[in-house]
C-alpha cells in the first residue's frame, strides 16, 4: 500500500516499509515565504504601484521600488530566521503503548507544570474509563471460563492446568454463585462505559473485543469527533473540562463508583480473577491493574487525579498534537514544539508531513513488549515492529538533520516479567540460551536496537540510548534534562545562536 504524502506530494510505502527496505527518496520540498520574487514579477508591482502612488514610471523609480521589496523580504526572512533559532522542535515516534504521550506529560511536568496543574480535574473521566474497562475485561474473562469449563473441549494457555486439577481456576458452584453477585452489582458501573467512552474519545480506545469501533448502532458521537482511517479522533484533554456533558458523565461516574468501590475490590481480591491472571494469561492494560488497586481512593467524592494517576491514565493519541512549551535552558529562552503522535500502524502515514525541519526525533522502544504482538496484526512481535520503525526513521532523508534520542522503554515491567520467569527465549528463539535475567535482556534488546540504526542510518548519526520507566519521575526528569541539553547544544551549534 503506498500513501500521498499531503506536504510533500511524494509517494510514500505504507510506513513502515518491510525491513530493510528504505523509504523511497523524497522531493525536496520549497519553504514558503522564503523565496525571491522573479525580477518579472517586481516589475510588474513596482509598476502598478507607481500607478497609485503618483511615481514615475522611470527606470529609476522601478528600480527603488524594486529595492525596496528586497528590503522587505529580506527583513522577513531575518524575524523567520529568528524565530526558528528560537524554536525547536521535537517528534516523539514509537508504536502505539510505547509511552510517547507519558514522556509528553513528563516534559510537561518539568517544563510546564501550571498547564498539567490546570488539566489534573480533565483526567478524571479518563481514570474512570481506564477503572471500568478493566472491571469488565475481568468479568469477560470470567464469563468465558464459565462458560469454557462446562465445554468438553478446553483448550489450555502456556502453563495452564486441566480443569478441576490442583492449581485450576476455581469454577465450582460457590465460585460462579459469587462472580454472579459481583457482576449483578457492578451492571450500572459496567453500564457507564459507553457514555464515558463517547465524551474522551469517540471509542477508540475504550471499546472492548465484539463492540464496533464505531461504537455500534445508537451510539451518538460528538460532533469533534474526527475520523482518521477507521479509527475515531480522540477529544483533547483541555476541552473536557469546558463541556458540560463530559462533566454529567464524569459526576455519574463518580456517584455510581462511590456506591461500588468495595465490590469492586472484592471482584479484584477474588480467587477466581488471581487465577485467571496467573493460568490464563489475562492481560489487563497497565493502568487498569493500577487503577484497581487504588480503586477507595479514586472513589472519594473530592477525588482529583494525582500526577501519578495522569501518568498512569491510558488515552491512544489519535493523529499528531502539538504541544509548545517554553523552555530556560543554556542561556536562552527557546520554544520547544513537541509533537506527540499516534503509534498504532494506521497512525503512522500522519507522521511525515510534520517531519519537516525537525531537531530532534525521540524513539521510544518498550523493551517489555517481548510476548507481545500488534493490537492491529497479532502475528508482528512488538519488538520486531520496534526494530522495523527504528530502521524506517534511521532512512527517511526528511529526517536526515534531526538528532536521535532512543529509550528503551518500560524496563520496570521487563524486570517484573523475567522475575515472573517469562522466558525470552519463547517469543524470540534468537535470544537462546542466554541467561535469563534482567541485564542480559536489557543489554541483548540495546544491542540489537544499536545494531539496527547502525546498518541503516546512511547519515552516520550518534545515537544517544537510555533505559527508562515513564512512571519514574525522578528519573525521567533527568533523562529529560540531559537529552534537552543535547538536543539543544546541537541546534546552537548549527543556529550559531546563544
Ligand atoms: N509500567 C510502565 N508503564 C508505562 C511506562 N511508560 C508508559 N506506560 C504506560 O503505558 C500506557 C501507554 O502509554 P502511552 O504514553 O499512552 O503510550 P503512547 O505511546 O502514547 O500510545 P499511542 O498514543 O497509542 O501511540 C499508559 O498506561 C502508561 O501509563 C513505563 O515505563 N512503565
Ligand atoms: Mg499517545
Amino acid at each position: 500500500m503506498y500513501i500521498i504524502c499531503a506536504r510533500h506530494g511524494q509517494i510514500l510505502p505504507d510506513f513502515p516499509p518491510p525491513f530493510p527496505t528504505l523509504m523511497l527518496s523524497l522531493i525536496p520540498q520549497r519553504r514558503p515565504g522564503r523565496t525571491r520574487p522573479s525580477s518579472a514579477s517586481v516589475v510588474s508591482r513596482s509598476t502598478s504601484s507607481s500607478d497609485s502612488s503618483g511615481l514615475s514610471d522611470s527606470p529609476a523609480a522601478a528600480r527603488r521600488a524594486s529595492d525596496l521589496i528586497d528590503e522587505d523580504i529580506k527583513r522577513e526572512a531575518a524575524r523567520q530566521q529568528a524565530q526558528r533559532k528560537k524554536e525547536v522542535k521535537v517528534m516523539l515516534l514509537g508504536q502505539a503503548e510505547s509511552g510517547k504521550s507519558t514522556l509528553r506529560k513528563q516534559f510537561q511536568l518539568y517544563h510546564a507544570s501550571h498547564t498539567l496543574e490546570a488539566e489534573r480535574p480533565s483526567w478524571r473521566i479518563v481514570v474512570y474509563a481506564n477503572l471500568i474497562k478493566a472491571v469488565r475485561a475481568i468479568l469477560e474473562e470470567l464469563d468465558y471460563e464459565f462458560s469454557s469449563a462446562s465445554d468438553e473441549y478446553y483448550p489450555l494457555e502456556e502453563g495452564g492446568v486441566d480443569p478441576g486439577g490442583p492449581g485450576a481456576v476455581p469454577t465450582d458452584a460457590a465460585a460462579q454463585n459469587e462472580v454472579i453477585e459481583l457482576r449483578r452489582k457492578l451492571l450500572p458501573l459496567i453500564s457507564l462505559e459507553g457514555s464515558l467512552t463517547s465524551e474522551v474519545s469517540a471509542g477508540v480506545d475504550f471499546v472492548g473485543p465484539g463492540v464496533r469501533i464505531d461504537g455500534g448502532p445508537g451510539l451518538k458521537l460528538p460532533p469533534w469527533s474526527k475520523k482518521t482511517g477507521s479509527r475515531l479522533g480522540s477529544r483533547p484533554v483541555e476541552e473536557l473540562r469546558q463541556s458540560s456533558t463530559a462533566q454529567v458523565a464524569t459526576n455519574r461516574a463518580a456517584q455510581v463508583l462511590g456506591s461500588t468501590a468495595h465490590v469492586i475490590e472484592a471482584l479484584w481480591r477474588h480467587r477466581c480473577v488471581e487465577a485467571v491472571i496467573r493460568l490464563r494469561k489475562l492481560r489487563l492494560d497497565e493502568s487498569g491493574v493500577f487503577f484497581l488497586g487504588q480503586v477507595r481512593r479514586i472513589a472519594e467524592t473530592e477525588y482529583i487525579p494525582s500526577t501519578e494517576d495522569i501518568l498512569h491514565v491510558r488515552l491512544q493519541t489519535v493523529g499528531v498534537i502539538e504541544h509548545s512549551m517554553m523552555v530556560n535552558t543554556l542561556g536562552g529562552i527557546y520554544t520547544w514544539k513537541i509533537y506527540d503522535v499516534g503509534g498504532a500502524r494506521s497512525q503512522r502515514p500522519a507522521w511525515c508531513s510534520y517531519f519537516d525541519d525537525v531537531n530532534a526525533l525521540i524513539f521510544l522502544a518498550p523493551i517489555s513488549a517481548f510476548d507481545q504482538f500488534l493490537e492491529e496484526d497479532p502475528l508482528t512481535n512488538r519488538i520486531h515492529d520496534s526494530l522495523q520503525l527504528l530502521v524506517s526513521i534511521c532512512t527517511n532523508k526528511l529526517l536526515k538533520d534531526a538528532q536521535l534520542v532512543l529509550l528503551l522503554n518500560k524496563i520496570d515491567m521487563l524486570r517484573k516479567k523475567l522475575e515472573a520467569g517469562v522466558q525470552i527465549r519463547q517469543y524470540i528463539t534468537s535470544y537462546a540460551s542466554r541467561p535469563n535475567n534482567f541485564s542480559t535482556a536489557a543489554e541483548y534488546f540495546r544491542s540489537h536496537f544499536l545494531a539496527a540504526h547502525r546498518k541503516t542510518d546512511v547519515f552516520q548519526r550518534r545515537l544517544y540510548v537510555h533505559l527508562t520507566t515513564m512512571l519514574d519521575i525522578q528519573a525521567t526528569q533527568i533523562i529529560i534534562t540531559s537529552a534537552g541539553d543535547l538536543i539543544m547544544r546541537k541546534h546552537i551549534a548549527q543556529t550559531g545562536l546563544a
